[in-house]
């Protein structure tokens, strides 16, 4: 295929993701197989369709004068502009006069000779006369959301919950693309080993920086390597690595996944148990669920199983008392993983934040029941929300003096994130490590 697809396809999955029909990731990953492109290809789609979205009111902002006497735009156009200049302006080793010419082609194609001549025409005025300084907004909340794209109202929510310094990092960290992070199953090949395997495989591959069991490459695809296909690694963000450590699931006990799919951390609190014992895990979306079990299997782990169920109804099923450990690792906003899923910026709203704390605390308050006394409950979000974090746990602790928090987390955490727990809590912003924004909370039953 040819690079002039390669903007074609881009310009129908930015399309796609305007529509909301999914997530980038998936949508990505489908064009990507329907398309069947090189590895080259994949790459410059890759950046082209997550780097136009991470920037696209920045690039809003820069095409707005050029666009003033434009009658109103059809949404195509728009699309084809903002990933037209954010070539010109971010990817240097693409000549200007290539992906000015690749745009007035598709807008030919797709449009007609009128909507050509308008691409042509702005995208050459900007070159002539550059784009208008951020610096000319004027309110610092405003001129930060545009110039690292998010919606004004999470910048002025996270300056009030972290203060300017830490929003704006994490903001400009969001910009970044995410690393490619994997965790070994140590409970069949040590670490050691699997590098040198995935380096035979032609990959550039070093040991994580925080979790044990993590590994990052720098180059090639991790997931379709032999490696993967033979169980010898998970794709996994080191921030979600630690949560089964924290956790700390022991051989042969009976723990409770809750919000499981697609069983990432399952999998690895099974590992973590030698591949005894039980993990059982529940989740509401029953073709989830059957990625549960396609992983577990991929990594000949036994000792998971998994069942189509709502959480907040699980106390119907299960008998009061009767896990060692649980895990919520609860639906969240998503707001830790923006440098991975960069629509997640422009699709939850506040109210969404509200919602999801309430289910959160449901969930939460369903399951707390069927833990052992002297049990460990833990709950997690990728998000750096204080209302769907701190909030829910000091809501549950306060609804349930049975439990306390559980100062011991700390210790089974790697140390180089140790000090970032306070209170049986860890608060990992993008910026600190390079990995997700989490939020892991360590609970204990009273004995
Ligand atoms: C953060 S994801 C879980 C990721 C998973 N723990 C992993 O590491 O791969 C949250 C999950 O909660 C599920 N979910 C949402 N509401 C639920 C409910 N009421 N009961 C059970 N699962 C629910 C979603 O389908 C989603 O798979």
């Amino acid at each position: 295929m040819k690079a002039k697809n390669v903007r074609e396809v881009a310009l129908e999955t930015l399309l796609a993701v305007e529509e909301k029909e999914a997530y980038s990731n998936l949508l990505l990953n489908n064009m990507i197989e329907t398309h069947r492109l090189s590895e080259r290809d994949v790459r410059l789609l890759t950046e082209i369709v997550y780097g136009t979205i991470q920037r696209r009111d920045t690039l809003d902002y820069y095409l707005a004068p050029f666009l003033k006497k434009a009658r109103k735009l059809e949404r195509w156009v728009r699309v084809l502009l903002r990933l037209t200049l954010y070539q010109v302006l971010y990817l240097d080793r693409i000549p200007d006069r290539a992906a000015i010419f690749e745009a007035v082609e598709i807008a030919k194609k797709r449009g007609h000779q009128g909507i050509a001549s308008l691409v042509n025409g702005v995208m050459r005025a900007i070159l002539r006369q550059g784009v208008p300084p951020l610096e000319n907004i004027e309110d610092e909340v405003e001129r930060l959301a545009v110039a690292t794209s998010h919606p004004r109202w999470l910048v002025k929510r996270w300056v009030e919950q972290y203060g300017w310094m830490e929003t704006k990092r994490m903001c400009e960290t969001n910009l970044l693309p995410p690393k490619q992070t994997a965790r070994v199953n140590t409970a069949r090949i040590t670490i050691a080993e699997t590098l040198d395997r995935l380096r035979q495989e032609g990959m550039e591959v070093s040991r994580g920086e925080v979790a044990a069991e993590a590994i990052q490459a720098k180059k090639g695809n991790l997931a379709n390597t032999e490696a993967f296909r033979r169980g010898w690694i998970t794709i996994q963000d080191e921030s979600s690595m630690l949560v089964a450590r924290a956790l700390g699931p022991k051989e042969h006990e009976r723990v409770l996944d809750s919000c499981a799919a697609p069983g990432g951390k399952s999998t690895h609190i099974a590992e973590l148990m030698n591949n005894t014992g039980q993990v059982i895990c529940a989740d509401i979306h029953e073709h989830k669920v059957n990625l549960i079990e396609e992983n577990a299997k991929r990594l000949q782990l036994t000792n998971i199983s998994a069942r189509t169920l709502d959480s907040r109804r699980l106390g119907e099923v299960f008998e009061r008392e009767t896990f060692d450990k649980i895990l919520v690792d609860a639906p969240c906003s998503g707001f830790g993983v923006i440098r991975r899923k960069p629509d997640i910026k422009y699709a939850k709203t506040e109210a969404d934040i509200s919602s999801l704390a309430a289910l959160q605390r449901e969930i939460l308050d369903a399951v707390a029941p069927l833990l052992k006394k002297g049990g460990t409950l833990v709950y997690s979000t990728c998000t750096i929300d204080h209302e769907e974090n701190e909030a829910v746990i000091a809501q549950f602790l306060n609804d349930h003096p049975e439990f306390s928090p559980d100062e011991t987390m700390q210790q089974r955490l790697p140390e180089k994130v140790q000090p970032y727990v306070r209170n049986g809590q860890l608060h990992l912003l993008p910026h600190y490590f390079g990995s997700d924004g989490f939020f892991i909370a360590s609970l204990r039953k009273k004995v």
